[in-house]
């Protein structure tokens, strides 16, 4: 008896530990203490969550009180948040109006994140922008040697992500230059391409949901932006559930948690249903157990299992291409997705089946052997997609072997 009560004493504080441990709390930080001034001076009231680093997914805010289904985590008010509309009343505001074409409000908030980190101590934005991270995981941000390491198709994902920053980069130049007026420094060596990189993946990883009414002086993209200091410091769980958004009564950004949170465990929202791939292609992070994961079929992977002597087999892939049939072909935790299963369907289809396309297009079974064959090709698919993985999984230990004994090496020569 006595010996049980011990162990279940053990237990407790091994648990009341681990309560603790589940995150570092940072806030007092000087870095944290400032934002959290700041956000005072512009209406926020202390909430009961403290900046920490968690050993799972980072630095994140962590609950001083349990929170219960229904409870409110953060009301950011509106004069905390960062949207077009503080970009058109700062200085910038005069040169965007007057620049033709319009730029786009993404442009907008990325200029605006550049001048202000360059402002430096002059910055009214400092102690958010000392807090931003200095560097991004996105695809974007990867070398090549590190995307080759990523599946078919999300590499091809990172690359037209890159091509993006670049084109955007370049498309901006010219209105770039027109700023230069309010700098003293060449505005080549401010907006150049690294600062823009890192405040377009500032913006796409860290901004929530908030629409604003179209203006005339933006392009047409939607506006739908907004950066919200400390809120951002939020990490994402598919497993839990939020309700967000800006309540006009109080006139500030809430979040309401569906979920139940101990006391001082990380605080977590869900960012969406994302699959991993479009975690890692939006937020630069992939999440363990995430119920969304889903494997991508590249075309190139999923011709590979059908003969290159069938007749039909031109006219097949035309027909999946102008269905749009040939991407975003997918296993989930079930097995196959439906869109696989019909690419398959189709491309197994017998010379005296093909004319059924269509019907396989709709759901429709053509013969046991066609739905037979795709479901044996799928199998096969899945095989070679665990082999490619554990490569890849051997490749990256190796490269990290490597590159340990070379930095142990290194420490015993100095
Ligand atoms: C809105 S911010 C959240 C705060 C961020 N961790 C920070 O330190 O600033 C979104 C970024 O946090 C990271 N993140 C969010 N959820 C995560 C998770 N479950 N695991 C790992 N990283 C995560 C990703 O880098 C993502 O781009």
């Amino acid at each position: 008896m006595k010996k049980s009560r011990g162990r279940t004493g053990r237990n407790r504080r091994r648990k009341h530990l681990k309560s603790f441990m589940d995150g570092v709390n940072c806030s007092h930080k000087l870095e944290y203490i400032k934002l959290k001034k700041w956000l005072k001076e512009r209406g926020f009231e202390d909430s009961n969550l403290r900046p920490a680093e968690f050993w799972e997914t980072g630095r994140g805010l962590m609950t001083t009180k349990a929170l219960q289904a229904g409870d409110l985590i953060i009301s950011l008010p509106e004069k905390c948040l960062l949207t077009t509309g503080t970009v058109l009343s700062s200085c910038l505001g005069g040169h965007i109006e007057k620049w033709k074409p319009p730029v786009s409000p993404l442009l907008a908030l990325c200029t605006f994140l550049i001048a202000e980190k360059h402002a430096g101590q002059k910055s009214p934005w400092k102690p958010y922008l000392d807090v931003l991270p200095k560097a991004y995981t996105c695809p974007a941000c990867l070398e090549p040697d590190i995307i080759n390491l990523l599946p078919k198709p999300l590499q091809k994902k990172a690359q037209e992500q890159k091509m993006l920053i670049q084109e955007l980069f370049q498309s901006s130049r010219a209105f770039f230059s027109s700023l230069q007026p309010l700098f003293a420094e060449d505005t080549g060596n401010i907006f150049n391409f690294s600062a823009l990189q890192w405040a377009w993946c500032t913006v796409n990883t860290r901004t929530i949901y908030m629409k604003h009414p179209h203006r005339e002086c933006f392009s047409l993209e939607p506006d739908v932006y907004a950066l919200a200091p400390y809120l951002d410091l939020l990490n994402h769980s598919p497993n839990v559930q939020v309700k967000a958004g800006f309540n006009e009564q109080t006139r500030s950004y809430e979040i309401w948690t569906d979920s139940q949170c101990k006391k001082y465990q990380e605080v977590l929202i869900c960012y969406g249903p994302h699959d991993n791939q479009r975690l890692l292609l939006e937020y630069g992070f992939v999440a363990t157990d995430n119920p969304h994961s889903s494997v991508y079929v590249s075309a190139d992977t999923l011709l590979k299992y059908f003969s290159p002597l069938d007749k039909q087999r031109e006219a097949k892939v035309s027909i999946l291409k102008d269905h749009d049939f040939l991407e975003n072909l997918t296993f989930g935790w079930e097995g196959p997705s439906w869109r696989l299963l019909t690419a398959l369907k189709v491309l197994s289809l017998a010379a005296d089946e093909f004319a059924c396309w269509r019907r396989i297009l709709l759901g429709d079974v053509t013969s046991a052997r066609n739905e037979q064959q795709a479901l044996g090709t799928a199998a096969k698919i899945c095989q070679f997609l665990i082999e490619e993985t554990q490569h890849v999984l051997l490749q990256g230990q190796q490269s990290c072997d490597a590159l340990w004994a070379q930095q142990t090496a290194k420490r015993t020569q100095d």
